[in-house]
Order: C-alpha cells, then sequence, then structure tokens
C-alpha cells in the first residue's frame, strides 16, 4: 500500500520533507498540500504537481489523503492535530507539537476521546546514529551512572519573525526532548543564565543563553543556545558518566590535510546536520502508518517538552529556578 500523504505548510521543512519522500524513503506519495500563503500553494503544488488547499481543514478531509504531515509554524499546530484526529488520520506534527503545554493537554484530551494514538511528533535527533551510539552506552551500564551532561546548539542566524521565547520552545526543545530520551528521567526544574548579548542580530532576543535543567535523580544538563553564531550549524553533546565520558564526534565526514594545515567543512543547518535521522524517522512513520500503527515520539513526548519549555521560558523572565510542572501520565501513554 502507498500512503498518501497531505502536506500542511511545506515551507523550508515540509519541502526538504517531501524531496525525501520522494527520492529516498519508500511507501509514501505526497498527493495534497495546504498553506495559508496563497503563492507558497500556487509555487509548490505545481512544482509537485499535487493538489494545493489554501484551508488545511479541506486537505485533511481529503479522501484522497490517507495521513498527514504538518510542518506549518509551532503556533498553528494544535489546531490542525486536534482535526486530523478527530477525522480519524495519523498525523506527523514537526515539532514544537505545541509551543505551551496547554496546546498539548488539548491535543492529548483528543486523542483519549479518540482511544487511540494517532500523533507522531518530529523529534528527529533520537534518530541520528550518534545520539543513538551515545544512548547505547549509557543503557548499558559499563560507564556507571550519568551525573553530567553538556550540550551546545549553535545556528548560523535566524529570521527576525523569531520571537524572544523561541529560542527555549523552537530552538532548545530539541535538548530538552533529546535529554529526556538519552536519560530516560522527565526534568523537574530549570534556570536560565544569560550572557553578554551579541551585537550581531535582533535586540530583541537573548543570544546566547544557558539553559540548566535537572532530571528526577539530579543530573545536571547545561545546553548553551546561540543561534546567531554567523559561521555554522554546530550541535555538541557530551555526557559525563561515573566511569566515562561520552561526546558526539564532530560532524563532519573528512578531515583535509594540506600546506595550510587541517581543516574539514562546517554543517550549515539541520538537513545537512540531521538528514540522515530525517530519512529514519519520516521512513519509520510512513512504514508505521501502512500497518495502521503508532510510531516515534507521542503526544505524551510533545506535551513533556512543551511543560519544560514552559519553565525554561518563565524563567528567562524571572531570577531563579522554575519547577516544571505535569499532569500524571494517562494510561493510553503508558
Ligand atoms: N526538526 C528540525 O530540525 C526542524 C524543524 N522545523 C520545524 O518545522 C516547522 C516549519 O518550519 P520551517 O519550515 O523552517 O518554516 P517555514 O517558514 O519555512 O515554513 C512554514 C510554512 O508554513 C506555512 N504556514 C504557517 N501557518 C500556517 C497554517 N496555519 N496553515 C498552513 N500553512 C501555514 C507558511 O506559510 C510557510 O509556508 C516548525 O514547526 C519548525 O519548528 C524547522 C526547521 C528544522
Ligand atoms: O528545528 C530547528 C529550527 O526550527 C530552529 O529554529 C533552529 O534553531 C534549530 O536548530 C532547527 O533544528
Amino acid at each position: 500500500m502507498t500512503v498518501r500523504i497531505g502536506m500542511i505548510g511545506p515551507g523550508g521543512m515540509g519541502q526538504a520533507h517531501i524531496d525525501r519522500i520522494r527520492s529516498v524513503i519508500a511507501g509514501g506519495e505526497v498527493v495534497a498540500i495546504s498553506d495559508i500563503a496563497e503563492d507558497n500553494v500556487t509555487t509548490v503544488a505545481s512544482t509537485y504537481g499535487v493538489k494545493g488547499y489554501t484551508d488545511s481543514a479541506e486537505l485533511i478531509a481529503d479522501p484522497d489523503v490517507d495521513a498527514v504531515m504538518i510542518c506549518s509554524f509551532g503556533p498553528a499546530h494544535e489546531a490542525d492535530v486536534i482535526a486530523c484526529i478527530e477525522a480519524g488520520k495519523r498525523v506527523f506534527c514537526e515539532k514544537p507539537m505545541t509551543p505551551d503545554a496547554q496546546g498539548a493537554l488539548n491535543i492529548m484530551d483528543a486523542e483519549q476521546r479518540a482511544g487511540r494514538k494517532l500523533v507522531t511528533v518530529g523529534f528527529m535527533r533520537r534518530f541520528d546514529e550518534s545520539y543513538r551510539q551515545m544512548k547505547a552506552i549509557l543503557d548499558s551500564g559499563e560507564v556507571g551512572e550519568t551525573l553530567i551532561v553538556h550540550n551546545r546548539h549553535r545556528n548560523p542566524t535566524v529570521p527576525e519573525r523569531y520571537t524572544w521565547d523561541m529560542v527555549i520552545n523552537d530552538t532548545g526543545i530539541h535538548e530538552i526532548d533529546t535529554m529526556r530520551w538519552l536519560t530516560g528521567e522527565e526534568i523537574v526544574r530549570v534556570r536560565v543564565d544569560t550572557p553578554k548579548k551579541t551585537t550581531k542580530r535582533f535586540e530583541h532576543l537573548q543570544d546566547p543563553l544557558i539553559l540548566i535543567m535537572h532530571t528526577e535523580s539530579g543530573i545536571w544538563i547545561d545546553d548553551e543556545i546561540f543561534v546567531n553564531n554567523q559561521h555554522s550549524y554546530d550541535i555538541q553533546c557530551e555526557a559525563v558518566a561515573e566511569t566515562g565520558t561520552i561526546r558526539l564526534s564532530d560532524q563532519h565526514l573528512i578531515e583535509r590535510t594540506g600546506t595550510v594545515g587541517r581543516s574539514n567543512a562546517l554543517t550549515m543547518d539541520h538537513n545537512e546536520r540531521f538528514g540522515g535521522a530525517f530519512v529514519r524517522e519520516v521512513q519509520e512513520w510512513i512504514t508505521a502508518v501502512a500497518r495502521d500503527e503508532h510510531t516515534g515520539s507521542s503526544a505524551w513526548d510533545g506535551y513533556a517538552a512543551a511543560c519544560v519549555c514552559d519553565a525554561g521560558v518563565r524563567a528567562l523572565t524571572e531570577d531563579g529556578e522554575v519547577a516544571v510542572e505535569m499532569i500524571d501520565k494517562p494510561a493510553l501513554y503508558a
């Protein structure tokens, strides 16, 4: 069976997913797109030869659409995810599922009414080979308990429409989810430290910032988030355990040595750095949809990350630590 996919919000991320589905992923076909930007509907629909809608409700209701991918802005996700659940269609939603916890609670309520998990959240780092190797060693117990994890999340630049809270709920959310997955623990309290700001970009951003997180058992996690570093997409992670330290290696494939020294290319964006992970996550989702099964991060994972984001956004405007508030896990997600 070929899964017929409707894509909502085919901008940068959405079109990269369409290209993957058309070139290297098996079992799926994008048959329709919708976007609030009419010019984008015209361009993307004609580029890929698919149906185009300006209203996502029409795309979700289209009988030729078996499942939906949502790649619009974070704040627009909630309404469309709930509409997919109510239509009984499986939905892959790019991160953040919702930028705040209330929106995520509304999605979980809709899923519980439907009585089954239909939502997969695009936390793609869980599919990255280097993070997976790191997790396998930590899980094996051979280096003892994890004590500290250091993260660095650096982007060359972000656009002006990137709002002040997105440093936490659009960028830092990657480490928030990855740390929950890597440690197998919830994050219970956070703090934000604010270094000197870069002059190279927008006044409305606290850039860089350091998000400090504590897990249930006391693992201490730091995350330097610097979204206008002017040079590269630079993702680093180092876990310090009782008898060993594991670090993602640099992400270049080769090093070149010559008369000017030793050098390597830098990755410049998420598609370059996490291309393999994106392919694995979307392939796994399409394969599961064809079997009418759920796979990947659930709405609970989207909710748990949003709760940490809410605390992080508060910590950005207040001094001191903020406790993460979460409901007990509903039975559907046990
Ligand atoms: N996993 C990752 O590393 C990445 C994930 N993302 C996520 O993907 C999503 C999209 O990001 P980008 O592609 O970078 O943004 P973008 O701005 O390139 O594309 C977003 C598209 O959604 C459309 N849109 C906005 N609101 C809409 C609505 N209510 N209904 C239909 N269309 C709507 C816009 O017109 C635009 O075409 C975001 O949730 C973002 O956080 C983005 C980049 C990397
Ligand atoms: O998800 C992503 C973007 O939405 C976000 O804005 C960037 O900061 C991240 O590096 C990228 O991976």
